[in-house]
């Protein structure tokens, strides 16, 4: 079985951990854990979040004396590629001696036109106080939204048309390693009329990148896994009730929240309404019981 899992980036940083690399090589660490039985059974491309660590890395960079200009998003999204793709790796590589593993910088091709960057919707980095976050939203000319209780960075979020290493990442898959790409939601790209390829100052989303990239991969099946269960309906109302089967149509009636819930949300019914196939969210620890069928919420065609 083929199988294309993305790690959310509240797995390898939690909301109010410090950053610090061996925080994050154990969370690394802990998530390739929990994969690892799947791993060692099946064909697994794994891919990852990287919002709270492409925002740290941006505050570092504007708070660089030595640069005229801060880091654009694309070259901070190929370095947490390359830190987070290299714990993963090496996790990866202790957990399952013997394996063949690659983690890879790859680039995720977007629409020049896309409407999504005149409205940013990618939570990035720290969260804040809603008084810290207008005080820098207004000396930094950041976009601010509110995220749960706090509130955080927003970037333009462009929608993932193609991973630009698909055929790579297939001889790679078809060679019997485990590949780790479409980091962040891969380095986002766009081609000019020449055909030639340049960053643009974005971040894509993960899931819907691991989407694309499952359907070119002829997955037969996704996971998204993050810190919840389950999709909860009614996830801030007084009634909430986590969702265990569900058809597309039917998750596609519900409303759900811009920025977090609404993309893997949107993922797994594209991945199945185009597919036929099965596609999950749910804890990162409940991985092998979610591919069963156990745990989490499956979406298949017939909701069963
Ligand atoms: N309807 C919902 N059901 C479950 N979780 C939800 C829902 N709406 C919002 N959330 C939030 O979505 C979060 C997971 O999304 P996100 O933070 O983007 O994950 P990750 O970074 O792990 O990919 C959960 O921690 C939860 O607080
Ligand atoms: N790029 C991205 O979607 O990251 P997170 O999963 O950390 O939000």
């Amino acid at each position: 079985m083929r199988i294309v899992i993305a790690i959310g980036g509240n797995a390898l940083l939690q909301r109010g951990q410090k950053p610090d690399a061996a925080i994050q090589r154990a969370n690394a660490l802990r998530a390739i854990e929990a994969l690892a039985p799947l791993a060692a059974e099946h064909e697994v491309v794994i891919t990852h979040g990287n919002g709270p660590q492409v925002g740290m890395l941006a505050l570092e960079s504007a708070a660089d004396p030595a640069l005229s200009i801060p880091y654009p998003l694309d070259v901070l999204g190929a370095q947490t590629q390359g830190m987070i793709g290299y714990w993963l790796l090496q996790a990866l590589q202790n957990s399952l001696p013997g394996k063949q593993v690659v983690a890879l910088l790859d680039q995720t091709l977007v629409a020049a036109d896309d409407p999504a960057f005149a409205a940013p919707t990618k939570f990035v980095g720290p969260v804040y106080d809603s008084e810290t976050a207008h005080r820098l939203a207004s000396e930094r000319g950041w976009s601010i939204a509110a995220d749960g209780q706090y509130w955080r960075r927003v970037v333009p979020s462009p929608h993932p048309q193609r991973i630009v290493e698909t055929r790579v990442i297939r001889s790679l898959l078809y060679s019997g390693a485990i590949v780790v790409c479409a980091g962040g939601g891969g380095i986002p790209v766009v081609r000019g009329e020449d055909g030639r390829l340049s960053g643009v100052e974005a971040v894509v989303d993960k899931d819907l990148a691991t989407e694309v990239l499952a359907e070119a991969l002829d997955a037969d099946a996704m996971l998204l896994l993050t810190d919840v269960p389950a999709v909860v309906r009614g996830f801030s109302g007084p009634n909430p009730t986590p969702i265990s089967r569900a058809t597309p149509a039917a998750l596609r009636r519900e409303n759900f929240a811009a920025g977090s819930m609404g993309p893997k949300v949107e993922a797994v019914c594209r991945f199945v309404e185009m597919t036929g196939d099965t596609a999950a969210i749910g804890a990162l620890e409940d991985a092998a019981l979610i591919l069963s069928g156990k745990a989490g919420t499956v979406v298949t065609p017939s909701g069963t």
